[in-house]
């Protein structure tokens, strides 16, 4: 499989990203745009001038508008925001060869059916195997050729392994794993963690609580993976405590930028510039999943009060330290 065909679905900051990696070794990788101007602009540029400025695309990337330009791959990227995956995947069913792989790279939840994104896929696409995709890996960093390493997921192994030999690059290193569940929840909830790490920032809380505050979100991620079957080793790793880290710890995480503009002062609406921030979607369906599962996430809980409007930064801060003293679990 090594040489299969790729299709990249999104063309953003990530999409680029991953469709660069693609065409190392390949001559012709697909990228799929839905808006046929910015398929356009990617052919005349041979840039992500918007996500991804003075990174160009590389030779084999070849932008379209056309799905079906996906028929021939083995081997699919879904790297659309994840409110957009279920579109995506249904629009793409008529398309997709039996059998391909569709390896999922977005990091989310559905919002209205409480979805994960391979559920997701499994119910728009029965003739795909899915995949998850996930870790600490700035688009941009991955553009460079800076050294990242992120998991690839699939239930079965072979196949997993075999992503992971197709995809992996000098640079660009894949660990393999079989726990889906436990991949996507780190992606998922770390988003929202990083605008509760970016807000603490934004205030200028210290060092110290950052570090209390990257811990005590991996407590609440891994008491909720746990509930859902996730593996402690996979929480641990890269797509857990791995991506939980990077985007908690740098302004170069859009979610972490919007919550670092919420804690100085910005409106709700106007705190991402416009940037796409998956956490702000996913805050309140990882709590309702808490809830049902009786698991207490806190500062999830912030978040999402925060950003639906029923307590101010400050407020949350002052509930947070107030909490009553318990063990450390
Ligand atoms: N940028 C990064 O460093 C990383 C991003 N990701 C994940 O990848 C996913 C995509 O993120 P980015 O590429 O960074 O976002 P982006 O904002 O750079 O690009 C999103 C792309 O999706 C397109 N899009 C928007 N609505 C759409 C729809 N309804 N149907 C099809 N396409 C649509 C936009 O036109 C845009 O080209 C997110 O879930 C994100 O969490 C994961 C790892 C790294
Ligand atoms: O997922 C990412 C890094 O692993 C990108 O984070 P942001 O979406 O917050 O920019």
């Amino acid at each position: 499989m090594t040489r299969d065909t790729i299709a990249v679905l999104g063309a953003g900051a990530w999409g680029a990203a991953l469709a660069n990696v693609a065409a190392q070794g390949r001559r012709r990788v697909a990228l799929w745009a839905h808006d046929p101007g910015h398929a356009e602009t990617l052919a005349r540029d041979r840039e992500n001038r918007r996500h991804l400025p003075g990174l160009p695309l590389a030779h084999a990337v070849a932008p379209t508008s056309d799905l079906a330009s996906i028929a021939d791959a083995r081997v699919v990227l879904a790297v659309v925001p994840a409110q957009a995956m279920r579109d995506v995947a249904r629009a793409a069913r008529p398309y997709l060869a039996d059998g391909a792989a569709f390896v999922i790279c977005a990091k989310g939840i559905e919002r209205d059916r409480r979805h994960f994104m391979s559920e997701v896929v499994a119910e728009e696409l029965p003739q795909a195997r899915p995949a998850v995709l996930s870790g600490p890996s700035f688009a941009a960093d991955v553009c460079k050729g800076l050294p990242t390493a992120v998991t690839l997921a699939a239930a079965d192994e072979a196949l997993a392994q075999r992503l992971c030999e197709a995809l992996s690059t000098k640079t660009f290193r894949l660990y393999r794993s079989t726990d889906i569940r436990g991949v996507e929840i780190g992606g998922a909830a770390k988003n929202v963690f990083a605008i509760a790490a970016g807000m603490a920032a934004g205030r200028r809380l210290g060092a110290s609580a950052q570090a209390a505050l990257i811990a005590r979100s991996f407590a609440e991620l891994t008491r909720l993976g746990r509930a859902l079957g996730a593996r402690s080793e996979t929480l641990m790793g890269l797509s857990g405590l791995g991506d939980l880290v990077l985007t908690c710890g740098s302004a170069q995480s859009r979610n972490f930028a919007f919550g670092q503009a919420l804690g100085q002062g910005a409106a709700v609406q106007d705190a991402s510039g416009g940037k796409l921030t998956e956490g702000a979607f996913t805050a309140r369906v990882l709590i309702e999943m808490a809830r049902k599962e009786g698991v207490e996430m806190p500062i999830a809980e912030a978040v999402d009060a925060i950003l639906s409007l029923r307590l101010s930064v400050d407020a949350a801060i002052e509930a947070l330290l107030m909490r009553p003293l318990k063990a450390e679990i």
